[in-house]
Order: structure tokens, then sequence, then C-alpha cells
């Protein structure tokens, strides 16, 4: 994984005279992250020692299903989804086995036709809520557990809990259902290398070992002290630097279908980490080549005021040639026109000096992917230290729960406000 940065982008970019300038103010976030980890405070750096075995079990005893249901939201469900789709592609229940589908949502219609497209006799569920008392994952499960306990003798085989406390550890070990843990000093948004990802995707054909060596790679070069040699700190130098230069809108511009989910990763990721005390990046992920056709014009005609992350994939797992018969468009590769979108994309937002940086993938596999997914996760730790924020809490999102818990209470179903 190759990380460039576009340099003296003028007025509008960051220059490596602008990075020398900060001088301590990068060397203490740095410290200030590496604090955290010593004094344990921050654990998801830890979690890359896992003992991979952990997992042996429950890959055999997929073998007895034919689906896989996961259930959670955000943190919970986001990095799973990532890294499914980034390693098995798309339209996998088309070909895969076991058939994976996720609820991640307290949409009706979702529910619905997904519990018309399983049979849950054979399918192995994985409920997953840290707090363990998240309503959407709550909603969802108890529905399942409902249908379970009419239809399937013995219907607690189906289900492995991921949580650490509230209504659900009481449900599983009431239960005695297969039960994981999360570190408790590991936020929800980090815990992708945890039991939460790495227990449902060994149950998914996905190479957990190179996944976390992946990451074991980027977490040696996440501990360099010099910010030109560290991926993490530099992006995280450059999009602090830009937001001062008030771009707050990071645009994440992945030109590989696969790589959409991670998008949505990383939404979570950088908004909830960074968005607090009035400071913050609006993520926005935008997929290559489509939103060239869709966002490219308010990108380059626009507010100045984003900063463009590409992710290129220089070597896809498949290729095909076009047949054009009209036009000087002769025969080339799906990949070819879509790498030299991409280039064509990065070249006309630098003449427009949108300030852009791109992260280059040579292949999409396991490996690289961890070594992505862990690279954020420092970034976004390493920027909650030069934004002045704690990456790793989210007050905020608790006022709409109690109010929802509250609205449910009283029957009411959105139809009339209440006092505050
Ligand atoms: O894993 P839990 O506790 O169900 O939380 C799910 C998600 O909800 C949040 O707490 C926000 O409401 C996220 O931080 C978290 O990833």
């Amino acid at each position: 994984m190759i990380m460039q940065w576009t340099d003296v982008l003028g007025a509008e970019g960051v220059s490596t005279k602008d990075i020398e300038n900060m001088g301590n103010e990068i060397e203490n976030a740095r410290m200030g992250f590496m604090e955290k980890i010593k004094n344990g405070e921050i654990g998801f750096t830890n979690l890359l020692n896992v003992d991979l075995g952990n997992y042996d079990e429950i890959k055999k005893y997929m073998e007895e299903f034919d689906y896989i249901l996961i259930i959670g939201m955000g943190g919970s469900i986001l990095g799973t989804e990532a890294i499914h789709e980034g390693i098995n592609g798309l339209y996998y229940n088309e070909h895969g086995f076991p058939k994976v589908y996720f609820l991640d949502n307290s949409d009706p219609e979702k529910t619905c036709r997904v519990l018309n497209l399983i049979d849950l006799e054979k399918t192995l569920i994985f409920v997953v809520s840290k707090s363990g008392n998240t309503l959407e994952t709550l909603a969802n499960f108890s529905i399942i557990k409902n249908i379970l306990e009419k239809k399937v003798k013995n219907y607690e085989k189906n289900i492995i809990a991921i949580t650490n406390g509230g209504y659900l550890k009481k449900l599983a070990e009431k239960g005695g259902y297969i039960l994981f843990n999360i570190p408790e000093n590991v936020s929800g948004r980090y815990s992708v290398f945890s039991d939460v990802g790495l227990a449902p995707l060994s149950c998914l054909g996905i190479n957990i070992k190179e996944l976390i060596s992946g990451a074991k790679i980027m977490d040696k070069l996440c501990k360099k002290e010099d910010v030109f040699e560290n991926p993490a700190l530099m992006s995280a130098t450059i999009h602090y630097l830009m937001y001062k230069k008030r771009k707050n809108i990071s645009v994440i511009m992945p030109y590989a279908e696969r790589l959409y989910k991670f998008g949505m990763w990383y939404r979570q990721l950088w908004a909830e980490s960074l968005g607090k005390d009035g400071i913050g990046q609006t993520p926005l992920v935008s997929l290559g080549a489509k939103d060239q056709h869709s966002l490219l014009q308010l990108y380059m005609d626009g507010p100045k005021d984003k900063i463009v992350t590409f992710i290129r994939v220089n070597t896809f797992s498949e290729d095909i040639k076009t047949e054009y018969g009209e036009g000087n468009l002769n025969m080339h590769n799906l990949s070819e026109i879509i790498n030299s979108e991409q280039l064509a994309t990065e070249m006309s937002l630098t003449n427009h000096k949108v300030p852009n940086v791109k992260i280059i993938l040579e292949e999409l596999n396991e490996t690289t992917l961890g070594m992505l997914l862990y690279m954020y996760e420092m970034q976004t730790a390493f920027s909650g230290e030069l934004f002045g924020v704690n990456s790793f809490d989210q007050p905020a999102v608790e006022e709409e729960k109690k109010l929802t818990w509250r609205l449910l209470e009283e029957g009411n179903y959105g139809n009339k406000r209440i006092s505050k």
C-alpha cells in the first residue's frame, strides 16, 4: 500500500513546508496517542495479538448451517460488512456459501425481506452489540428469537452473541448462547479486529491470518516517529491542515466497488470520532468512476471546502476487454478504463486546486484491506489528538436514544412532538 499526496497545491493545498512548520504539534499528537495506548486507556492496537485458534470451533460449526445472519449497528456491523464485501465481492449470495444477510437497521421491509429469504432453522445468527442495549439490534433480535422459539428445537444453538453487557448479555447467559466479548477499552467503531469482526468473518471464508498480518504491517509503520514515514500520521496531519484551511469535508473516493462498504465504515469512524465541541470534518463517500457523473461537478466548481482521498486498486481480481467498434475507443481492459478515469479525476481536481491524496493498493486482498482499515483507525486516533477531541466516545448520540425510548413508552410513533 502506497500513499501519495499532491505536494504544493498553492494556497489551497498542503506543502512539505506546511508540515515541517507544524513542528512539535505533530509529535505531541503522536506522543499523546501512544501515551493512551501505554496506559491502557485505548486498546484497539492490542487486538492484533489475537489467538486465531479462537475461531476454529465456530468455523467448523458453521458447516452445519446454510445461512449466516448478522444483527448489529454501527461499529458492531459496519466493519464486518466492509471486509465481507471487500474480500468476497459483490453478489456474493448468488454464488457463495453460506448465504449471508445483515440486519443493520429498524426498517421493517428489510427485516421482513431477509426473513423471507432465509430458513432460520439453518441459520447461524450473530447478534452483536457492545453495550447490549442498542434498540435496533434488540428489536431485530427479538423478532428472530420469537420465530426461533416457535419453530426450532434447541434454537439457542443457532445463536452467537458478541456483547459486553446490558440486556443482550443477560439473554445470552440465560439462553446459553455461544458468547464472545469485546475489550472494554475498544470503542465500537475501532472493534473490527476484535471478535466483533473476526468471529463472523472467520465463518465467511475470510483469511483472518492475512487480515491481521496486514494490520500488523501497518501497525509498525504507524508507530514511526517521522511523519513522512508514518502514513496514518501523515494523513491525519494533511486532513488537519486542510481543516484549518476550511476544508471541512473529507471526501473518500475508492475506484473499486468492493470498497464501497469500507467507505460506510470510514464514515462512522471519522464522523463519530471527530464530530465534537463544534469541530469535525464531514466524511463524504464517493465511488469512482460512477460519482464522476454525480458529484464531480460540485467537487470541481462548488465551494472549495473539500479534501479528496482516492483509493486506487492497480490489479483487479477479474478483468475484461471492451469491444468498441465505433470511435477511437478500441480494445481496453475495463481496469485500464477505470484507472485512467481515476488519474484524470485526480489531475482535474489538482488543476482546479482541490487538494487530494491517493492511496494505491496493488491489489485488494485481506492483507491490503487489513492495512487500509488499520491505517484509518490510527489516522483517526492521531487526528483526535490534533483536533483536540476525544476520538473514542460519542456522547451526543445518547439524547436521541433517550428520546426514542420515551416516545416508544408513550406510544408516540413520531406523530407528535413532545416537550424536551
Ligand atoms: O455495539 P453497540 O453497543 O450496539 O453500539 C452500536 C453503535 O451505536 C453507537 O454507540 C452510536 O449510537 C456507536 O458508537 C456504536 O458503534
